[in-house]
């Protein structure tokens, strides 16, 4: 299911929980359309798009954690296979694009805070961080926020990012995938291509 991998040298990933947007930012980022849906769990298995001489691929993988209508089985299962391919790939990885909702995902956090429980995109953000893959978090659907620079603020609070959310422009991209508004994202992105040499890459962004 994650072997799909074609053989390429460098890599950016999309990654987030289910039904945040990452499908649809990829088709905006490559002009290519992939399954996209109200439903989450869509993506079961990472789309991959690489531009024939170049030697990078994008993934979009699948949803990482709770999606309604799945299995919990199944959904553990995907989760593995997304740790696993970020292990096994995080040298290639030049870039992760850790998608969210900003309309919901402080609520969601805070609800499975405290306790035993880590909520799922502040695992996976930390997971990132630990593997030292320069990361990108992509607050998308922010044409449905309302209060974005309180919004944003509390985004950067609970990933453990001291507030203003104004010094982390390399780190929290608000955007809106679905109207293709991706600014502050691509120069974010570029901004990490640059500091590994990158800059050949900065047509795709
Ligand atoms: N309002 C709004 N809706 C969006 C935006 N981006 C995506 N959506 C909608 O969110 C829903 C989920 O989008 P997908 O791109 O399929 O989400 P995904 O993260 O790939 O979901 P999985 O494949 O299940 O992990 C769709 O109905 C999209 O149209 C956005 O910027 N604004
Ligand atoms: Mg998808």
């Amino acid at each position: 299911m994650f072997d799909t991998r074609p053989d390429r040298g460098s890599e950016a990933v999309l990654v987030g929980r289910s039904n945040v947007g990452k499908s649809t930012l990829m088709r905006e980022l490559t002009g290519h359309t992939f399954d996209t849906g109200r439903n989450p769990g869509v993506t079961r298995s990472p789309n991959h798009y690489d531009w024939a001489p170049e030697d990078f691929v994008i993934t979009d993988l699948p949803g990482y954690g709770f999606m309604s209508g799945v299995p919990e089985e199944r959904r553990e299962e995907i989760k593995t296979g997304i740790v696993r391919y970020l292990e096994d790939n995080a040298e290639k990885i030049l870039v992760a694009i850790h998608v969210v909702d900003g309309k919901s995902v402080v609520d969601i956090i805070d609800r499975h805070s405290g306790g035993e429980e880590i909520p799922y995109d502040v695992e996976l953000f930390h997971f990132l961080r630990e593997l030292d893959i320069p990361t990108v978090v992509a607050v998308n659907k922010m044409d449905k926020v309302d209060d974005r620079d309180e919004r944003l603020d509390a985004i950067c609070d609970r990933l453990g990012l001291l507030p203003p959310w104004k010094q982390w422009q390399e780190t929290v991209a608000p955007i809106s995938a679905k109207r293709g508004q991706l600014d502050p994202l691509e120069k974010a992105v570029r901004t990490h291509l640059h500091d590994q040499e990158r800059d050949d890459l900065f047509t795709f962004f």
